[in-house]
């Protein structure tokens, strides 16, 4: 996300055009959300954006746009459904995200009624599904809407039907009841859905309550019928008498009508009972089996709600407290060691499955045995040194796309059987010795290419997009082709062959297979044929050599030229003396681990036999040395330090190295160049006092000819 100016900071006119940008990215994120079940972003990004909509409003409430995204419930009814205009508005809630805002909250309401005495409230899970309104008529159920934008839903009546939770006809109900409540499904319900769309080849749902939005909102109500959803009722529009005289009691009513009801529903006293109640069923959350992304608190006494009425889009009798988006507690099942394509033993937690900001989280990574330990790479303490068992309560963090971790296991609730976890010293998949090196976090398995995880999985870093990078050849297909009895693929070499083999066998061609065709199989012969020809960088990083990254593999390739020419070097050398040896060090860029690895896996007869067997079928196409640069700072070393205002600090160190400079972080006796904007700081000292060079963006843009 670019960087955003605070609030606090920004002119009018730049806060109208902030308004205007919230307002769209607004816009758009609840059609995603609302109409299309879809969400373009995670709900912590979409409250964000909110939030900031609301404060600069606050600052500036002369320039809060007519149609104010704080002022919108939902988004209007998507085409195809009859429209429903609701009796009674169906509304939003307020937000709340501390134990701060509730006492607000709370405040608020004394001073507006002027109330100074004690105030109930209901507490209870605020379900993460869609609400859906219940017109019944004398007993009978005649119409069920969508909240829409508030105003106007959407006509589900024969889709809400289907479902079992809610009941056709009513007894003793008011003449005019409309009952409204949650929509939702169970995470059971959720994956086995899920399951059943990967099988049928149909759309899979992101969470829960996409699935549920997705599966009601269908203009043909057969497909509702088959799909699990479930409702709890907790509100009410319309009524021709009322319910009770108490939220609470209401409540009880409608359960006494045949309504599910939430049995988390609590009535409590103070705002201290409130936030009790709201840590208990967080606590509670992973194991419920459905989706909750907060707790709502109520005003109990239904005259006070009267009195207190609403705002533009939300009751001003109730607030939702919402959990922290990107953490939830659940518990931890099992264990789990992946080998990746180097050997290393991965432990993968596997969880019982939980939303953490709009996404449902069944796996998480553990790091590395000295994590679950609770230990750092260097032997401090991480967790305050507690170590995670299986068994245990742990905490689940998820920040962007990257992986969920577990940051925290809470000791009082450790099964009392639970037993420290033991780290596998021999490789899962193939039984040989795991190893850890000194200095290494990683334990890895010394099995090889006889370990079938790292085959299959140097298979797919072989056929990736930055590797051979061949069409219809991806993971799925390498996975398929490495267990195949007929044609199988356990080396990259095979893949070369694998044309042959099938003209070979006229049985059972691959073309007659199923998920293949004639035309996909002329289609993934052809390919590999095109990547007979490869250019000698892409098969160094192909092969997969530990700590050989792209960027290595394009020094070495440069510097050796030819396949023939690296080959030899790396048969010739001998790790730690020789001239090859020094050569291959001389490359800036390559370190002696780097080195050392690389003659590991020349100097492996396995290794090698299985290299030269790829090697035969390909015609390595030669790297082409660049011509020496010259440049005023070829072979420099410059260091950008400061604010640049021509150029980012990515681009300058890459128009900086594009012209054979070495770019580096700190300002050392061996620096050349230091490039100081301003707010430069340590850096631009460090070099006054070691007498380096030192000019401003401008200068350097001059100097490299470029201004
Ligand atoms: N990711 C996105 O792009 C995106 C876009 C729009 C909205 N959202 C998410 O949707 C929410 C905002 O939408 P909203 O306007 O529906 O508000 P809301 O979901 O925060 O609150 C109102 C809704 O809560 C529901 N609810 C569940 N349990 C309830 C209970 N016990 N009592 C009363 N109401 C209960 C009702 O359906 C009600 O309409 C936020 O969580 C936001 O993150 C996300
Ligand atoms: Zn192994």
């Amino acid at each position: 996300m670019v960087l955003e100016k605070p609030v606090d900071h920004l002119t009018e006119a730049e806060a109208a055009q902030e308004l205007a940008r919230l307002a769209a990215l607004l816009a758009d994120a609840n059609l995603a959300y609302h109409r299309d079940d879809a969400p373009a972003i995670d709900d912590a990004a979409y409250d964000a954006l909110k939030a900031r909509n609301r404060a600069i409003e606050a600052l500036f409430p002369e320039l809060k746009l007519g149609e104010s995204p704080s002022e919108q419930v939902g988004a209007a009814p998507a085409e195809g459904f009859a429209k429903v205009a609701h009796a009674v508005r169906m509304l939003s809630l307020e937000n709340a995200f501390d134990d701060a805002d509730i006492a607000d909250f709370a405040d608020r309401i004394r001073k507006f009624l002027g109330h100074a005495g004690d105030l109930a409230f209901t507490a209870e899970p605020k379900i993460d599904g869609l609400s859906l309104s219940l017109r019944y008529e004398n007993g009978i159920l005649i119409q069920a809407a969508t909240r829409g934008d508030g105003e106007m839903g959407e006509n589900v009546t024969d889709n809400a039907r289907t479902m079992a939770d809610i009941p056709q006809t009513l007894t003793g109900a008011p003449a005019v009841l409309e009952v409204r409540g949650e929509v939702y499904m169970t995470h059971d319900d959720f994956a086995a859905l899920n399951a059943r769309q990967v099988a049928s080849g149909g759309k899979t749902f992101a969470n829960p309550r996409n699935a549920a939005a997705g599966s009601l909102r269908q203009l043909d109500a057969a497909i509702t019928a088959a799909r699990p959803l479930r409702f709890f009722a907790y509100a009410w529009g319309e009524v021709s008498e009322p319910l009770a005289d108490t939220q609470f009691g209401a409540i009880t009513r409608l359960n006494a009508l045949g309504f599910t009801t939430n049995p988390l529903t609590h009535l409590c006293h103070s705002t201290e009972e409130l936030l009790n109640h709201y840590r208990a069923i967080e606590q509670q959350r992973a194991t419920l089996g459905y989706d909750i992304d907060g707790v709502v608190y109520k005003v109990n006494d239904l005259a006070l709600q009267r009195r207190l009425g609403f705002r533009s889009a939300t009751p001003r009798w109730a607030i939702a407290h919402k959990f922290p988006a990107q953490l939830a507690w659940t518990r931890l099942l099992a264990i789990d060691i992946q080998v990746g394509r180097t050997g290393a033993l991965s432990p993968v937690a596997r969880l019982a499955p939980v939303t953490v900001g709009g996404v449902v989280v069944a796996n998480a990574t553990l790091h590395n045995e000295d994590y679950i330990a609770g230990r750092d790479s260097k032997g401090g303490e991480i967790r305050g040194g507690k170590a995670i068992r299986i068994g245990d309560w742990v905490q689940i963090y998820r920040a962007g796309d990257v992986i969920p971790k577990i940051a925290d296991t809470d000791l009082a609730q450790r099964p009392v059987e639970s037993v420290p976890y033991v780290f596998p010293d021999t490789c899962p998949e193939c039984g040989s010795p795991a190893l850890r090196e000194p200095g290494d976090s990683v334990r890895r398995c010394s099995g090889g290419l006889i370990c079938p995880a790292q085959a299959v999985e140097r298979l797919k870093h072989f056929v990736s997009r930055n590797a051979f990078d061949i069409e219809g050849l991806g993971a799925k297909q390498v996975e398929m082709f490495f267990h195949d009895a007929d044609l199988p693929v356990k080396a990259p070499a095979d893949i070369f062959t694998l044309a042959a083999r099938d003209a070979a066998s006229p049985l059972r061609k691959l073309e007659n297979r199923d998920g293949f065709g004639k035309k996909s199989v002329t289609n993934l012969f052809a390919a590999i044929e095109e990547k007979r020809k490869i250019p000698l960088n892409r098969l160094i990083f192909a092969l997969g050599i530990r700590h050989v990254g792209e960027t290595s593999a394009a020094l070495l390739a440069t510097h050796y030229a030819t396949w023939a020419a690296f080959e030899g070097a790396m048969t010739a050398a001998r790790p730690g003396e020789g001239p090859e040896w020094d050569d291959l060090l001389a490359i800036d860029g390559v370190g002696r681990v780097l080195a050392e690895s690389l003659l590991a896996t020349f100097h492996n007869p396995a290794e090698r036999a299985a290299i030269d067997a790829l090697v035969a079928h390909l015609s390595v196409q030669e790297v082409t040395r660049r011509a020496p640069v010259t440049s005023p700072v070829a072979g420099k070393t410059v260091v950008f330090t400061g604010t640049l205002e021509k150029m980012s600090r990515h681009e300058a160190k890459a128009r900086a190295e594009a012209l054979g400079a070495k770019v580096a972080g700190s300002v050392s006796a061996k620096t050349d160049l230091v490039v100081a904007g301003p707010g430069a700081g340590s850096k631009a000292k460090q070099a006054e006092a070691l007498g380096v060079r030192m000019i401003d963006e401008d200068a350097w843009i001059a100097l490299i000819g470029e201004a």
